[in-house]
């Protein structure tokens, strides 16, 4: 089985690609202009207590449907209530069924910071991320070569967005460097799509400590969190463990409440 990252990453250079031919790069970029200064995520994490980073995702490639009639809508301001300290949302469309749509119609529900969650790859996305009003993006080293990954870092901070950098192992360590916001382990294999959240304590020691470290998928219970904490993680980015209960903000309530 061709692994699933590559999969999607070359229906995503396909997407962007199409898009490009029906808004110009030129046409997006005059929609730049008056858009908000962006809010920090970075700082949003370290003055926030929950360090939770809650996740609007309604299918996953592993998973399936988690909720596909979920509504932003109505999770968004539920998990503002229950105190995320900002938002991961999803906007890949063929395997998450997200949209950019999404953060268009959360922005002006919550004043936290907003993560774009997709698979980047292009600049393009960049200034799309930008427009609907998203705070910070998500690079994922192993979509990327190093270099470009350092140039769209350069691009989103001239946008004023800020870049979580995923990794998932020892050898993508040389992606980190000091312009990077926030660094993510991701417990999850992007090849297999398996989750094992020991991958984040394997890591830990390796991580600059003066960056602001997340872990990332499989987390299910709030003694990990605790635990994580002890092992020097600030965000805990968290999805399927609220998105599949009848409530997920009731859910990350209770959760919440288990990690103090
Ligand atoms: O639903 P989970 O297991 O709590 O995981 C959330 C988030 O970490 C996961 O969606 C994720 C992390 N990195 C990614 C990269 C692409 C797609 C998805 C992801």
């Amino acid at each position: 089985m061709k692994d699933i990252l590559s999969e999607i990453i070359a229906n995503k250079r396909f997407e962007v690609d199409l898009q490009k031919q029906t808004i110009t790069i030129d046409q997006l970029l005059e929609s730049i202009e008056g858009i908000p200064e962006a809010r920090s995520m970075k700082q949003a994490l370290i003055a926030s207590d929950s360090g939770i980073i809650a996740e609007f995702k309604r299918r996953s490639p592993s998973k399936g449907w988690i909720k596909q009639e979920a509504r932003v809508e109505e999770i968004v301001p539920a998990y503002l209530a229950a105190g995320a300290s900002a938002l991961s949302i999803l906007t890949d469309e063929k395997f998450f069924g997200g949209g950019l749509k999404d953060i268009r119609t959360a922005r002006p529900l919550v004043n936290i910071p907003i993560l774009r969650k997709d698979f980047i790859i292009d600049e393009y996305q960049l200034y799309q991320a930008k427009i609907v009003g998203a705070d910070a993006v998500l690079l994922i080293a192993a979509a990327l070569q190093p270099e470009q990954c350092h140039a769209l870092t350069e691009k989103a901070h001239e946008l004023g967005l800020e870049v979580l950098l995923e990794i998932h192992s020892a050898d993508e360590l040389p992606y980190i460097y000091k312009g990077i916001d926030m660094v993510g382990v991701n417990n999850r294999n992007l090849g297999t799509f398996f989750t094992n959240v020991e991958n984040s304590f394997r890591l830990a020691e390796q991580l600059p400590q003066e960056s602001v470290l997340i872990s990332e998928s499989g987390i299910s219970d709030p003694q990990t969190v605790k635990r994580l904490r002890q092992a020097g993680f600030r965000g805990f980015l968290i999805g399927e463990t609220f998105m599949k209960t009848p409530q997920p903000g009731e859910s990350l309530q209770e959760f919440v409440q288990g990690t103090r």
